[in-house]
């Protein structure tokens, strides 16, 4: 017998045999990256992989998540949309607008996203908002995910342009992707520092936790825009 536990909103750990992160499937009897289908009482649990899923890593990691069935999120950095899949299946009555600049993932993304309609593709580079103004509306949360350098510069911008007031980030911050010199500890403490500080919007952060044991030297943040 599986048995269900609530997380979060649209979250869920589901028992069959072991303990696994899970959401609903939106898109019942498909699977997006071989994750497994639990069905229990009739709703149809999709396994989620914390080590494929920064995002997924952050729930395990006790990070609050700040998603509800009708929320409005900007994800940068889809890559083929293992992560937006479960983004997807939380805001079911919402939307994700996932940004991903290389052309070969977006063809696997855009047949995923093509069965779901709470997802808009976005082929852009996420350090270039102006590119995508005019598709994206107001959101309630941006999720950054594009180990780049700027990673800072590129979540402010696009926070400066679609976050709503009291909004939040989400980001994920690869110490190797900044500098491969110094420490990820320093790494990590910089980059913090520059969410709060370095650009306009400014963030206070509420939650900074490494990403141990699903993804080596990865920093996991959640900050909120300052008022
Ligand atoms: C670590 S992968 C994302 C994995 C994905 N978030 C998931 O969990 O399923 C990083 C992705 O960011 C994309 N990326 C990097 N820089 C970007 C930019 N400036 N604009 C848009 N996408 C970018 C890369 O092409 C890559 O697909």
């Amino acid at each position: 017998m599986s048995e269900v536990r609530k997380l979060s909103d649209g979250i869920f750990e589901v028992t069959k045999d072991k303990k696994q992160l899970a959401t609903k499937n939106l898109d019942p009897g498909k699977t997006v990256y071989g994750e497994k289908l639990i069905p229990v009482e009739g709703i149809e649990y999709r396994t989620w992989d914390p080590r494929r899923s920064k995002l997924g890593a952050m729930v395990l990691k006790k990070f609050n998540i700040p998603l509800k069935e009708d929320s409005k999120v900007l994800y940068l950095g889809a890559a083929s949309g293992t992560t937006v899949s479960h983004v997807s299946d939380i805001v079911s009555e919402g939307a994700v607008y996932a940004v991903e600049f290389a052309p070969r993932s977006m063809r696997d993304f855009i047949k995923l996203a093509s069965r779901r309609k709470n997802i808009i593709t976005i082929l852009a580079d996420a350090g270039k908002p102006d590119r995508y103004a005019h598709i994206v509306e107001p959101v309630d949360l941006i999720f950054q995910d594009v180990a780049q350098p700027n990673q800072a510069e590129i979540a402010a911008r696009n926070a400066a342009r679609f976050l709503n007031k009291g909004g939040y980030l989400m980001l994920s911050i690869k110490a190797r992707s900044i500098d491969t010199t110094a420490s990820p500890k320093e790494v990590f403490t910089e980059e913090v520092k520059k969410l709060e500080l370095a650009f306009e919007p400014r963030f206070e952060i509420l939650t900074a936790r490494d990403l141990m044991p699903y993804h080596e030297d990865h920093l996991g943040v959640l900050a909120k825009l300052k008022e």
